[in-house]
């Protein structure tokens, strides 16, 4: 499966942002600003889409690979970053959980933006047995090269799904009959919560943590005991741990 895409120039970029493609990361010259640069960032900006600045030479080193050696500049300031990977709806993970016969066991993601979370997130919870993934379309990392990267392969085994609102989405697996927990420094102890059985496990932000809106649809909240003076795990360390907590649950409770 292809990683990554690059797209190249001022209208490439404006079409795609403005028929809705799936855009990870928008790259502009810093000293580039004219009206139509302008009038493209605006329109990224209103789709929430990141956008990120940089030197000229690094926009010729992203656009070379693409076909365009020995032209630098011709991406006129501007390339967009799209992904590639095939993202699942959330049917296919209620499918995934069907066809081995497990009850549904899903992470879902509120936010978080840092692709290397995201990764190693993606490959914790298919090592430990996840049926899918659940991220936001907007404002979050998606499956990039450096997020493909950190999950080192596990996103070709395990279903990625994006949604436009969380909190439809935790609605809609609830009424499937699987119990939302978020993770947060303010819930219960996670080692004496029941974690067994249909679960979606929510992980939040790593500056705003899980949101109001998405917590108050959480069935209960789960908190990992800390001992340090830092008050919280980084979020793929805090993910890692309580699905982990999990499938010792399960393993205890089939014994
Ligand atoms: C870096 S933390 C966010 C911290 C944020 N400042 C806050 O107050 O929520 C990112 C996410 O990791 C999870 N997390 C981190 N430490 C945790 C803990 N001790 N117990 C439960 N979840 C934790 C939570 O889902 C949290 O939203």
């Amino acid at each position: 499966m292809e990683k990554e895409n690059i797209l190249i120039g001022r209208n490439t970029v404006r079409e795609a942002i403005k028929s809705g493609r799936s855009i990870d990361a928008v790259f502009v010259a810093k000293d580039s600003r004219d009206g139509s640069l302008r009038e493209i960032l605006a329109l990224a900006k209103k789709q929430g889409i990141v956008v990120k600045e940089t030197v000229k030479s690094k926009l010729d080193e992203l656009s070379m690979p693409f076909g365009y050696q020995g032209r630098p500049g011709n991406h006129q300031g501007i390339v967009a970053q799209v992904s590639s990977i095939v993202y699942a709806e959330l049917e296919d993970i209620f499918k995934r959980a069907e066809e081995k016969g497990e009850p549904p066991f899903l992470v879902a993601l509120d936010g978080i933006t840092d692709p290397q979370n995201l990764g190693a997130i993606v490959r914790s919870a298919e090592v430990l047995g996840a049926h899918g993934v659940v991220i936001l379309k907007r404002r979050s990392a998606s499956m990039t090269a450096a997020a493909c990267k950190t999950a080192c392969g596990a996103e070709e085994y395990i279903p990625i799904a994006r949604v436009n609102n969380l909190a439809a989405a935790i609605d809609e697996v609830k009424e499937r009959g699987v119990w939302v927990a978020a993770a947060d420094m303010d819930g219960q102890d996670a080692f004496g919560a029941d974690l067994t059985g249909a679960l979606m496990l929510v992980i939040g932000a790593e500056g705003e943590g899980v949101s109001r809106l998405v917590k108050e649809r959480c069935d209960f909240t789960v908190r990992i005991p800390v001992r340090g003076h830092v008050e919280s795990l980084n979020a793929s360390a805090a993910a890692a741990v309580l699905l982990y907590e999990k499938v010792r649950q399960d393993a205890g409770k089939k014994k």
